[in-house]
């Protein structure tokens, strides 16, 4: 696939059936990622990699999450938090691991990371694997981060879904650069 037909035309695929990524396809999925721009090459990024049963797992972490939250919390919203990590056969959770950097910011390391998923999606675009970057609340809740293992230096940037696109993958929607695009002619306020 040409570089620039990926960047015009990848888009999130959300409906993700079986199989997942295999181990060659996912190697190449990590590389690209290890390719963001970093400033410092303090490398500010780590993955887990879940699936199988082990998505079973996340699933009870999400409900225990909720009901530490809320010991009444419905029976109905406890099963659609233990489900949620079954809607594809593999999930990556990309974790921005912050340094202490003299020259670095915090900011600047989040940024590489987010870097460094948006190459995992273009690679699986590539590979004709769907994938789709989730948050939700479970990405900033302390009783997960703490379940999945993250330290106080560490955010939970995303839960990515992996898989086979189920049905037809849909075109990528259009926006025009003359929105968001200005030229600066030096003139300041000041
Ligand atoms: C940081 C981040 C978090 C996101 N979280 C969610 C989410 O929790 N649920 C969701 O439906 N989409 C979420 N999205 C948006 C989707 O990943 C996707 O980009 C969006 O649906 C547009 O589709 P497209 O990528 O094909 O343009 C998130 C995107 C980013 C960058």
């Amino acid at each position: 696939m040409d570089a620039l037909d990926l960047l015009l035309n990848r888009v999130s695929v959300t409906r993700l059936c079986e199989p997942a990524p295999d181990a060659t396809q996912l190697d190449l999925l990590f590389r690209a990622a290890l390719r963001a721009p970093d400033h410092g090459q303090l490398h500010p990024w780590r993955f887990l990699t879940i699936e199988g049963n082990a998505r079973h797992k996340l699933g009870e972490l999400f409900a225990a999450a909720l009901q530490s939250r809320n010991p009444a919390v419905s029976d109905e919203a406890l099963q659609k938090a233990r489900n949620m990590p079954l809607r594809a056969p593999m999930l990556v959770v990309v974790v921005a691991s912050l340094k202490v950097h003299p020259k670095v910011p915090e900011g600047e390391q989040l940024l590489a990371a987010g870097c460094a998923a948006h190459g995992m999606l273009l690679a699986a675009h590539a590979q004709g694997i769907g994938a789709v970057w989730r948050t939700g609340e479970f990405a900033y809740d302390s009783h997960v981060l703490e379940g999945l293992g993250l330290s106080e230096q560490e955010r939970l940037l995303g839960f990515f879904y992996l898989g086979t696109p189920e049905g037809r993958v849909r075109t990528a929607p259009v926006l025009e650069p003359q929105a968001f695009v200005s030229g600066w002619d030096g003139q300041t306020d000041a």
